[in-house]
């Protein structure tokens, strides 16, 4: 047992201790690695950072980070008086405006201005940002507006199926959560709402890695039959990563996607300013000449793997499973036609414009896979996201070749109302698939083809976009 009183003596950047949960950790070594940036754990320095770390990390989080040596043990005692205990920085907004405000919402950018103006600043920086000037985050949505339908009318239209199969499991609609960390930002309660909303509506989600709800958590808020699919980060321990996924698999989760565009923190300069605007500025004879830069600026993500290639990284997953693998990250035909070749699948996407600004949206990978390597499309189920805010979107993506489409943001923002927001966000999604469908003149997703749009209009598109960015 190490008391309090010891606890608040290590408070500088050579040496800081946490405490998380009666626990102890002398995170100094982590500082650097943090990607919130070591500043935001310094302001905890000496103290109980439990609120704090749990207002964004799950429990998962420590054991996969911070090794026994860093762990000092169990405290005791009570906090010096002099200490004076620094507030979590991320407070959800009024929950009682926000429930009249739901009704009002009508479609998934409702929902961003609304968490815009409910959120604090930090929380919502967090989910909007993109890489350095957030080009590729403002094109992933412009690109699929570029796309025009062709429809076909005269055809006799029924019941609209929305309803499709991916990577093995029926659910009730073409599009699923995609997997995006920082869920308690939005709502105290986090990630599991969207798995309950998911549950009642039938739809997919795609678990994330760095929820703030631990694997157990998410796994005991499934619903009755609920399938979830579960996203992976490989840690340099890749023993960490394997008992994960085996965790996953005794629990019931049917498919996997490794995340492979993020072995660097992209550069998000939104989350970087409000972080300087909220630090102490160093003084006098403070060294710190990084002040600013850390948390956000090419910080590499701690302890991920980054020594895979194609053959060793299917290898390893093979080694334990046979279920669906996806890979997550791919940006060129070239890629997809290595994991035709590996026998695994191609999701298409630029996290979001997070990462590497300048990479292609989605859509852009999706022509280029069309016209260079379309046996993709027979061997895998190719999967995409960033930038889908409408159903529209979706029902483009799908006519040109696309098996699921994910959306990360909306129902980020979306959760800020609960579950409610997120039940309400999948139907107004749902609604807007099915309409495009009718007005399509197909009935059912199999039914859609790349005859149903015309993306010749991306290119002029991307010029004018890129012009006025
Ligand atoms: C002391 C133990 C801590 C550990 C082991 C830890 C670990 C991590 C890890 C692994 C990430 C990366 C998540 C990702 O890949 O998306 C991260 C990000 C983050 N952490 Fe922590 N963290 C700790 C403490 C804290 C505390 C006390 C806070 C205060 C609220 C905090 C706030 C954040 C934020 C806001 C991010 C997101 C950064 C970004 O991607 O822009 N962390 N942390
Ligand atoms: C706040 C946030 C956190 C994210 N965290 C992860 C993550 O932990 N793992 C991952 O594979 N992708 C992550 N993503 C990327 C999403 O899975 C997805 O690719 C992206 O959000 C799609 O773009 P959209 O937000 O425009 O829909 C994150 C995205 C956001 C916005």
């Amino acid at each position: 047992m190490i008391t309090r009183s010891e606890v608040s003596k290590h408070t500088t950047k050579d040496s800081c201790w946490v405490i998380i949960k009666d626990c102890a950790y002398d995170v100094t070594d982590f500082l650097d690695l943090h990607p919130g940036g070591k500043h935001i754990i310094l302001k905890y320095a000496g103290q109980d950072a439990t609120d704090a770390f749990e207002s964004f990390h799950s429990e998962d989080t420590l054991y996969k980070h911070i090794g026994s040596k860093q762990t000092i043990g169990p405290v005791t005692g009570a906090m010096p008086p002099t200490t004076v205990p620094t507030k979590p920085i991320n407070q959800p907004g009024n929950a009682s405006e926000k429930g009249s405000r739901l009704y009002s919402i009508l479609n998934i950018g409702d929902f961003e201005v609304a968490a815009s103006e409910v959120l604090p600043p930090k929380p919502f920086a967090f989910f909007k940002s993109g890489a350095e000037d957030e080009r590729t985050a403002t094109w992933n949505q412009k690109s699929w507006q570029s796309v025009r339908f062709r429809p076909r009318v005269l055809k006799p239209i029924g019941v609209v199926d929305t309803s499709t199969r991916l990577l093995g499991t029926e659910f009730s609609a073409p599009f699923f959560i995609s997997p995006a960390g920082g869920g308690k930002l939005a709502h105290p309660t986090g990630e599991i709402l969207m798995t309950k909303a998911a549950a009642k509506e039938g739809i997919l989600q795609w678990v994330c890695n760095n929820a703030g709800c631990s694997q157990k958590q998410m796994t005991d808020a499934r619903g009755p039959n609920q399938t979830l699919y579960w996203q992976i980060y490989a840690m340099t321990d890749l023993e960490i990563t394997k008992r994960e996924i085996k965790e996953a698999i005794a629990s019931g989760y049917k498919g996997f996607t490794l995340t492979v565009d993020a072995i660097k923190v992209g550069k998000r300069e939104r989350d970087m300013r409000l972080n300087i605007a909220e630090s102490v500025v160093p003084g006098p004879g403070d060294d710190d000449e990084d002040f600013g830069l850390s948390g956000g600026i090419s910080v590499t993500r701690p302890n991920v793997y980054s020594k895979f290639d194609w053959v060793s990284a299917v290898e390893w997953l093979r080694g334990i499973t046979d279920l669906p693998i996806v890979i997550k990250g791919i940006q060129c035909w070239e890629d997809a036609a290595l994991c035709m070749q590996h026998g695994v699948h191609p999701w298409l996407s630029n996290h979001g414009g997070r990462q590497l600004e300048g990479a292609p949206s989605a859509l852009e990978t999706l022509l280029e896979i069309r016209q260079y390597c379309p046996e993709v499309f027979d061997k895998c189920e190719v999967i995409v996201d960033g930038g889908i805010t409408r159903g529209t979107d979706i029902v483009k993506a799908l006519a040109l070749g696309a098996k699921g489409v994910g959306l990360g943001r909306a129902f980020l923002f979306a959760l800020v109302f609960g579950e409610p927001g997120v039940r309400r966000a999948i139907r107004i999604l749902k609604q807007e698939v099915e309409t495009t469908m009718a007005l399509l003149g197909v009935s059912s997703i199999d039914q859609l083809n790349p005859s149903y749009v015309d993306s010749s209009g991306l290119l002029l598109a991307a010029a004018v976009t890129r012009a006025h960015l």
